[in-house]
């Protein structure tokens, strides 16, 4: 299947530049939908531009690697359905339509892509309905069209699905008339309309609407599962906010090193003052969704990101522990306690992470009871600060060696009811 990508116009509200190629939260705008395309079964793209953006938009396909050809439109002038037209010799059969300066989250891509003609959204949370070109439907099928309807029912989302009896319509319409808008086309063939309703699609038309795209971006970046608690319902409201002033600023790895050094510094203020060095360990815990927002909302994710989060964690939860046993204890038993609280904050990870070694699945995906289980470090880091907000340091280690073993426990038990139970032995 392929795709065709109109980005002909100049852009004029946006500093006369190629618009699919703005940066959104890390990436230019057609990047993601391209990207995301090919996972969904794109094999190749046209991208319809003019003479100006021809080499800026013929560098982006090679630097990235993407399958592409580049058709110029000399006359962008005549409009985005003229662009369209000329796309004619490059495709046949079903394919793609989706505009450049569109930025679309990947629920909306996977289900509008199984859809026919005119994708069109009859809710329309993240766009400013006026700029939005609206549709009148009747029988399923595209009546009316335009900005300014008074009677509309969906908003146009600017993706389509086709095929090749298009262009008997914009060869109709490029005899007829110098301008063609796509919208004459739409409305002449009478395109069928599917519903893709309240995901996040968005048309990046002013500098004010590049900020808005990023910070809904990275908010729709969210882990979807192995959040604790504290993690969905505080950590993330700061998080996100963080990520989208850093998402154009910093990579995952560079913010995976700099959180681990805080973590570090939070260890240190021990022997300053716990009540302090427990809001720093809360801080450090809420920067330490940032660099996996990142990675997501930028699709700059990696493995090794992953793996380096998640091993320095360990060491900044070692470190903050036996900094404050180190300044608070001095019986063997309650050093044994402090061990142990220490060991096992480290288990509750390695019993989880483990579990993708033995099942090459996500514990937390495949094993529901797991995702509201008490013990994440964002749980546990949090109670660590109040307990040290109220000096409560031996109460503290009780209570995470008692919690951090309960968890691996029950981590090891809801394994074995839902892999161990019934697995023959190999
Ligand atoms: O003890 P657990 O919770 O299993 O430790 C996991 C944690 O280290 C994960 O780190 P990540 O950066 O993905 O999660 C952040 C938490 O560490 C912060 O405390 C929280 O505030 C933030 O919102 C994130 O949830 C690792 O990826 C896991 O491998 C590890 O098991
Ligand atoms: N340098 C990094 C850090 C993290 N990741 C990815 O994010 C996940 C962690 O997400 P958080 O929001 O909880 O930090 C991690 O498992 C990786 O998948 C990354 O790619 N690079
Ligand atoms: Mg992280």
């Amino acid at each position: 299947m392929k795709a065709v990508i109109l980005a002909a116009g100049l852009g004029t509200r946006m500093g006369e530049k190629p618009k699919g190629l703005l940066k959104v939260a890390g990436r230019e705008i057609i990047y993601r939908t391209m990207r995301i395309l090919e996972e969904l079964g794109v094999e190749e793209f046209v991208i319809v531009t003019n003479p100006r953006y021809e080499p800026f938009y013929r560098a982006f396909v090679e630097r990235n690697g993407f399958r592409a050809e580049i058709v110029i439109n000399e006359h962008p002038e005549r409009g985005n359905g003229y662009s369209l037209h000329l796309a004619r010799g490059s495709v046949d059969g079903r394919f793609v339509l989706l505009m450049s300066d569109h930025v679309y989250e990947r629920a909306f891509l996977e289900r509008a892509i199984r859809g026919e003609g005119l994708i069109a959204d009859r809710v329309g949370r993240f766009v400013d309905i006026d700029e939005a070109t609206k549709v009148k439907v009747e029988g399923g099928r595209v009546k009316e069209i335009g900005k300014d309807l008074k009677e509309w029912d969906a908003l146009d989302t600017g993706f389509f699905v086709l095929d090749a009896s298009i262009f008997t319509v914009t060869e109709e319409l490029a005899k007829e008339k110098d301008v063609v808008e796509l919208k004459d086309v739409v409305k002449r063939a009478e395109l069928p309309v599917t519903y893709v309703d309240g995901l996040f699609w968005m048309d990046v038309d002013t500098p004010q609407d590049v900020g808005r795209a990023r910070k809904l971006l990275v908010m729709a970046s969210i882990k979807g599962t192995g959040d604790g608690f504290i993690s969905r319902h505080l950590n993330r409201k700061i998080s996100t906010r963080i990520s989208a002033l850093l998402v154009d600023r910093v990579t995952p790895n560079q913010m995976t090193v700099v959180t681990f050094f805080l973590g570090l510094f939070a260890a240190l203020l021990n022997f300053v003052s716990m009540p302090l060095a427990g809001i720093m360990y809360q801080i450090a815990s809420i920067l330490d969704g940032v660099d996996g927002e990142i990675a997501r909302a930028a699709m700059k994710g990696s493995q090794f990101g992953g793996y380096l989060d998640s091993i320095l964690d360990r060491y900044v939860d070692f470190a903050f522990l036996l900094t404050l046993a180190y300044v608070t204890l001095t019986e063997p038993f309650w050093w044994a306690i402090a061990a142990l609280a220490m060991f096992s904050s480290a288990m509750v990870s390695y019993s989880t992470e483990r579990y993708k070694g033995a099942y090459f699945s996500d514990a937390y995906k495949d094993i529901k009871r797991l995702r509201r289980l008490p013990g994440k470090r964002d749980e546990r880091i949090f109670v660590t600060m109040l307990f040290l907000l109220f000096g409560l340091v031996k109460p503290l280690f009780a209570l995470l060696a008692v919690w951090s073993t309960l968890r691996v426990a029950m981590t090891v038990y809801l394994v074995w009811r839902e892999k161990g139970c019934s697995e023959r032995s190999t």
